[in-house]
């Protein structure tokens, strides 16, 4: 499969009277796994129906391989959305849409869904409207997986799966990126579950976007410093400290900015331990209600 490039330049989506992204420029490529992270309301599910083509930017533009995908009969079966739906009324089943996909998504692959409906014991043959809220998003997350469609989309696909479900679809996110590399997006509130499979992040904040960036160079924002509270306080002064957290005699810093060498010695040296920061406690920090850092 060709591989895509999906670029977003300058766009502003405005619903009703209210701007809901602001002047929004992404750029994202085959074969990497980006995370789509951003409080309640930041803009998220709407950004994501704008590459989607369910919504069109009020100013600016969207375009994959160049082209602009709304209303576009060829590039809308390249893009696939798969979101929280309420199948509360829907009596056909996992066969029954794997059967209606592959018509209009000849990159659909039915024995990969069937072998994943497997992995997630699903019955392929029982009706959507009875089954729990867990097995309706894993379904989804199927025909998503299966559909090795270029550009790919999970918003909040694993809201409601259990621990081991969930564990199963990350595998399978590796797993079908590497079968057939794809843009995915994933969109998600389980930051902390979800680190190890991104390599991109995009945090969106308030409409705009806050940072695109590799996960590595994400993480190596700041770093974290323990130690026994004095100690801590004395080497962090001066630094810009996000987080203090204490814990008996223990103090733990979080700080935003990058260690020397030098610094680094200086910390083995009053035995203060040095640890990379975590995805998660980053992004909270980043998007409270503070100056941005
Ligand atoms: N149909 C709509 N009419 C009016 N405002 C809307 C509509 N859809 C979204 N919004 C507004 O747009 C903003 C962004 O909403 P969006 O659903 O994109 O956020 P999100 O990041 O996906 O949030 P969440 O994590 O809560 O799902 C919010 O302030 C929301 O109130």
């Amino acid at each position: 499969m060709a591989n895509s490039v999906l670029e977003i330049k300058n766009a502003s989506l405005d619903i009703k009277k209210d701007r809901v992204l602001e002047d929004i420029t992404l750029k994202m490529e085959t074969g990497r796994v980006y995370g789509l992270l951003g409080r309640n309301g930041a803009g998220k599910t709407s950004l994501l129906s704008l590459i989607a083509s369910f919504r069109k930017p009020t100013r600016g533009v969207v375009t994959i391989d160049g082209q602009d995908p709304y209303e576009n009969a060829e590039l809308m079966p390249k893009v696939d959305f798969l979101y929280e739906a309420d199948y509360s009324e829907e009596y056909r089943t996992p066969e029954d849409f794997c059967r209606m996909t592959k018509r209009y998504k000849k990159d659909f692959d039915t024995d990969y869904a069937y072998e994943l409906l497997d992995g997630f014991k699903i019955d392929r043959r029982k009706a959507l409207n009875r089954m729990s809220k867990g097995q309706q998003a894993a379904v989804n997350a199927v025909l998503g997986l299966a559909s090795n469609a270029p550009v790919t989309i999970f918003d909040e696909v694993t809201n409601g799966m259990d621990a081991p479900s969930r564990e199963y679809f990350y595998q399978q996110v590796v797993e079908a990126n590497a079968r057939t590399p794809r843009i995915l997006i994933l969109s998600t509130h389980i930051v902390s579950e979800m680190e190890y499979l991104f390599d991109e992040i995009i945090i969106i904040h308030q409409g705009r976007v806050m940072m695109q960036e590799p996960l590595d160079t994400f993480l190596e924002r700041g770093f974290r410093v323990t130690g026994p509270k004095e100690k801590v306080s004395d080497f962090t002064r001066g630094m810009e400290v996000l987080a203090s957290e204490h814990l008996g005699p223990t103090q733990s810093d979080m700080v935003l900015g990058h260690l020397e060498e030098l610094q680094r010695q200086e910390a083995q040296s009053r035995y203060l331990n040095i640890a990379p920061l975590k995805l998660q406690e980053l992004f909270i920090r980043m998007t409270e209600d503070r100056e941005g850092v």
